[in-house]
């Protein structure tokens, strides 16, 4: 073989090599001018041949068909380059490389483009399913969650992520010693919360003792919590009487309503914190009891202590681990199914079998609910009793429920405002008799009183 037809060859092997990459090769020279490009550049981009080669890079960028050209950046900084490149809104990744003569002058550079649109969208697949991860994750550690709580959760409803996190904390506190200030407004579920720490904690086995800080007047207060001797105060046992720290010795003392305890007893109350001991009114020795305090509060305790109504100190003793449980009204998730607890409940205690029409759901969830778990636990038992059909129906619930109008949606505040006429007209129809009397009453014409009764189907 002649070294012309040995040249020739070895030009179409590089000419097939070059064609047969699955990367696409664009090659310019050291001026920028496009000379070569392979198959595969067009695949990837849509830019043919013929727009690139013979034209200056400067010219490709001016027409818009790349955004920027990693051969200049390689002319500038003579080395090796890498940058992720638009062409015609497609993103490529580009890798320049210099080829230098022997002198040491570039004389070409060879761009390398690769496809990333594939990458991205594995990318993001990736994103995705990592996210699809984590939900499943967190939905088995909920469930991981309820299993382990199943003992403790008989009778307690708890599908919202908010009750669901505050269950998470229950388990990591029931674990330790540590002083517990549960927060939150009256009936949201306080102490629920309580007795399922101390029934998963290693005293379960103890006594819980409620003490309510709000319902024992003050002077009973002391003996109460710590006891007297005997001849303490006139009226007294005359053998003397352990007060609940001692009688819940090796258990959980649960003090409701915290913010209401007197100053007084607040020094004593940090002592059996501190030091674990406590002395009976009218008594000398200390005496050491074994005991759990878990504190509870409606009122914003912070506020207490800035007026000096609650000892600092104190507060920040109870206050080690704060649970703050939601109101209702925060934690809709939790509203439908409560609701339906309820009903259970009170259906199965009176032998009925009632039922909810879907509109006092909805009306369930769009409710304030002032007085949380136990206004809803009471209304639906007085639903149960009090309803004489089998479906408890929204002109069944109470007017100073309906008439609590500015949180509702649209279509039920128009619904609860149709309700709240036709029981007034229909209450004033009953009294009065005829339509002009009850118009008159009602301070509005007798026509307009007819035409309301036809749009509301009164009869
Ligand atoms: N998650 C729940 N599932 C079912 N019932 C609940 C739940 N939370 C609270 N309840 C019920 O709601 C009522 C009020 O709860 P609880 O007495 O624990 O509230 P509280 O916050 O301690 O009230 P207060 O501040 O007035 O003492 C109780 O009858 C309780 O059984």
């Amino acid at each position: 073989m002649t070294d012309y037809q040995e040249l020739l060859q070895l030009n179409l092997l590089l000419q097939s090599i070059f064609q047969s990459s699955y990367d696409g090769i664009y090659v310019a020279d050291a001026q920028a001018n496009g000379i070569m490009v392979n198959e595969a550049y067009t695949r990837i981009t849509g830019v043919t041949a013929e727009e690139l080669i013979g034209k200056n890079l400067r010219d490709i960028v001016k027409e818009g068909i790349i955004n920027e050209s990693v051969t200049f950046k390689v002319l500038e900084k003579k080395r090796p380059i890498t940058i992720v490149q638009k062409v015609r809104e497609k993103e490529v990744l580009v890798t320049g490389n210099p080829i230098y003569d022997e002198h040491g002058e570039i004389t070409y550079v060879v761009t390398n483009v690769r496809d990333i649109s594939e990458l991205n969208r594995l990318k993001l697949e990736l994103q995705q399913s990592k996210a699809l991860t984590r939900k499943y994750l967190n939905e088995i550690q909920d469930f991981k969650l309820k299993e382990s709580m199943q003992l403790l959760m008989d009778g307690v409803v708890a599908h919202s992520k908010e009750i669901i996190n505050v269950l998470h904390l229950v388990q990591k506190v029931a674990k330790v010693d540590s002083s517990v200030l549960i927060l939150g407004e009256s009936g949201v579920g306080k102490e629920v919360i309580v007795k399922m720490i101390h029934k998963a904690s290693d005293r379960g086995n103890f006594p819980l003792i409620k003490v309510n800080c709000a319902a024992i007047p003050h002077p009973l207060l002391e003996s109460e919590l710590f006891g007297y001797e005997k001849g303490a105060f006139t009226g007294a046992d005359s053998r003397g009487k352990p007060g609940l720290f001692e009688r819940g010795n090796g258990g959980t003392i649960f003090l409701d309503e915290i913010g209401d305890m007197p100053l007084d007893l607040q020094v004593k109350l940090l002592r059996v914190l501190q030091e674990f001991e406590i002395t009976r009114v009218g008594g000398r020795e200390s005496i050491k009891v074994d005991v759990r305090v878990i504190s509870a509060t409606h009122k914003q305790l912070d506020k207490l202590v800035e007026k000096g109504e609650f000892r600092h100190d104190l507060y920040y003793r109870l206050n080690i681990v704060p649970i703050k449980i939601p109101p209702l009204r925060e934690r809709k998730a939790d509203i439908a199914p409560l609701a339906y607890f309820f009903l259970n409940k009170t259906n199965e205690r009176y032998g009925f079998n009632k039922k909810f029409h879907p509109e006092v759901i909805s009306f369930m969830e769009h409710y304030e609910w002032p007085g949380n778990i136990r206004e809803m636990e009471n209304l639906i038992e007085r639903l149960v009793v009090t309803v004489d059909q089998d479906e408890i129906q929204i002109h069944d619930l109470p007017l100073s429920l309906t008439s609590q109008g500015p949180q509702m949606t649209e279509s039920s505040l128009k619904e609860l405002i149709e309700e709240v006429e036709r029981k007034t007209i229909e209450q004033k129809l009953a009294e009065h008799r005829t339509t002009r009397k009850t118009a008159r009453v009602l301070g509005i014409s007798q026509s307009a009183l007819v035409k309301k009764m036809q749009r509301l189907g009164i009869k």
